[in-house]
This record gives C-alpha cells, sequence and structure tokens, in this order.
C-alpha cells in the first residue's frame, strides 16, 4: 500500500504593491498618502489541488492580490496598515468556506508629509527611513493575533557610551572604555492585546498614533535628555531600558521584542615607521562599519503575562 503523508499547505501572494490617497481638503490637514506592500497568505482546505489535477478549491493567487486592490478602493475612510490587514483577513476567512486562517503582512513605505517654510504641505512627501510593519493572523472564528514593528531604526550617540567589565581572557584585544560612539539600527516588534475582531477599537487611527508614540519611547531612552544624554553602559542595558520604558508606557502591550545590533565605530590610528603617530585618536576621528557588527537582541515580557 501507498505510504500515505500529511500535508499542510498554504499559498497566497506576496509583494502586493498598494497606495491609497485620502483626498481631505487643506484645511483639514490635506491629503493622507499610503504607500504598502502587502503579503496575503491562507491557509485553506485544497488538498486535492496538491495531490491531483483538481483545483476547484484554490482561490486563485491572482484573485488574492485584486482583492487588495477592490479593498483599497472600498477604504474610503482612512484605515490605518493594521486595520487594513484585518479587513483582508476578515475578507478571506469570511467569504471562503475553505479559508480557515489568513496571514496579512504590510511593509509601509515611509512617506512623510513635507514641511515648506515650516509649514506642513498639504499633498507633498518625502521618504524617510525606519519602516512601520504589521503581521495580523486571522482565524475564521474571529480570532486575531496583532503583532506589529519597527525597521531600520538607525540611532547614533557620539558620547555617553561606554563598555567595561566585560570577559577577559587570552582572546580579548578590545580596551576598556567610558567614551565611544554607539550606534544601533533597532528592529522592535509588539503584540497588541486584541484577541478577537470583537476587541477591536473603534477609533481609527491608533494604530498608526502608537506606532508614533513607541518610537519617540525608544528614541528618547535611547538619547536621554537634550542637553547631557543618558549613560549607556551596553547596548544590553539601553536595549533593557529601551523595552522596559515600552512597556511601562503602555500597559497593553504584553512584550516586546528588540533586536539592537551594534554598529561599530572604530577609533582610527595610524602609524607607520617613517610617519609614527600620523594620526592619533583622541575621540575625534573613527572608521564606521557594519560589518562585522554585534548581534544584541531580547524579548521583554511582562511576568504576570498569560504569553
Ligand atoms: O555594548 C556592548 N555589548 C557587547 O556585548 C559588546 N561586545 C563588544 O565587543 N563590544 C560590546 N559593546
Amino acid at each position: 500500500m501507498a505510504e500515505r503523508f500529511d500535508l499542510q499547505g498554504r499559498h497566497g501572494k506576496s509583494r502586493v504593491r498598494v497606495s491609497r490617497v485620502w483626498r481631505r481638503p487643506a484645511a483639514a490637514g490635506g491629503h493622507l498618502f499610503v504607500e504598502w506592500s502587502v503579503a496575503v497568505s491562507v491557509v485553506s482546505d485544497c488538498l486535492p489541488s496538491y495531490t491531483s489535477d483538481d483545483n476547484s478549491a484554490i482561490v486563485a493567487t491572482d484573485s488574492i492580490k485584486n482583492t487588495v486592490y477592490v479593498k483599497a478602493k472600498e477604504c474610503t475612510e482612512v484605515v490605518s496598515m493594521e486595520e487594513f490587514a484585518v479587513i483582508l483577513g476578515r475578507h478571506f476567512t469570511s467569504v471562503y468556506p475553505q479559508v480557515s486562517e489568513a496571514t496579512v503582512t504590510i511593509t509601509e513605505r515611509p512617506w512623510e508629509r513635507v514641511l515648506v517654510d515650516g509649514k506642513p504641505h498639504s499633498h507633498g512627501f518625502k521618504l524617510g527611513s525606519e519602516k512601520h510593519s504589521t503581521e495580523v493572523i486571522v482565524k475564521k472564528s474571529g480570532s486575531l493575533l496583532i503583532n506589529s514593528g519597527i525597521q531600520g531604526y538607525s540611532l547614533l550617540k557620539t558620547t555617553q557610551s561606554g563598555f567595561e567589565g566585560f570577559v577577559r581572557d587570552r582572546y580579548t584585544l578590545l580596551p576598556e572604555t567610558k567614551e565611544r560612539i554607539v550606534a544601533t539600527e533597532v528592529t522592535a516588534w509588539w503584540r497588541y492585546p486584541f484577541e478577537h475582531v470583537s476587541q477591536l477599537p473603534s477609533k481609527p487611527f491608533c494604530f498608526t498614533q502608537r506606532y508614533q508614540d513607541l518610537k519617540k519611547v525608544l528614541a528618547d531612552t535611547f538619547f536621554g535628555p537634550p542637553d547631557v544624554g543618558v549613560y549607556s553602559p551596553s547596548v544590553q542595558n539601553t536595549l533593557y531600558l529601551m523595552g522596559r520604558e515600552v512597556l511601562t508606557r503602555f500597559p497593553d502591550i504584553a512584550s516586546i521584542q528588540l533586536r539592537m545590533p551594534n554598529l561599530h565605530f572604530l577609533p582610527v590610528n595610524l602609524s607607520g615607521k617613517e610617519n609614527p603617530g600620523l594620526v592619533k585618536f583622541a575621540d575625534d576621528v573613527y572608521m564606521p562599519t557594519d560589518e562585522p557588527h554585534g548581534t544584541i537582541e531580547a524579548t521583554l515580557t511582562r511576568a504576570n503575562s498569560k504569553l
């Protein structure tokens, strides 16, 4: 008898790029504009399409792609990325009996309103750097998982950082220091507390506002007060303080995952037989590097969380 196999498949469409404009009058704040890259992946009961030539249960990935544009068109009111992802996830899991679950991932291209002579422009945007993403999983029952994140958030400070007291053995060359540049490119992911579509907040845009607030908490904790800063004894400690501050400020966030590569700025000392002490490092000239870099990451979860 032929061997039997379990098969767990999923299918969808990735990198579906969509932009949406909401044309508000200038007096109401001007146009809103987003550019999203959407990935949809559905868990669908279409086993015969894998094991035979029967495609009758397949929702074509081309139709999945089209749905992204249809739903964008239907969003006549402003929606955040997270809300749009829930709309898509709800659509696939409610319209198609064979679809039990949908994962919708969206990454936003960070178009930011320009300022002209210090005034927000009503319809002009420029590209920023760090990116906002979300991953939403919707089940047929309406149960939900919403994780959102930030990528490519580059932060640097020129002082108030050191690294001392680490293991010294026969492999150690790194001198201890109380003075260095610290630079990183933060990746963070956090989970929202809504576990069912019925719990979603009705206030539009709250996810977008939360992203902005969270980004500010991360940066403010990294930098410290504008005039004096705050001393960082290690990237590990700074990462912990950033995560702790997020969980303290936002009680509805149960957990945050932070990845903070340590992008080294190496002291430049140049010396040769002919030119002894050509360049002597005095906390002034550095060689910026990104390879190799330290990898520091941690997840902070509330001790009483049920996660
Ligand atoms: O903040 C730091 N953490 C480390 O773990 C480490 N390791 C290293 O070489 N430099 C640093 N800096």
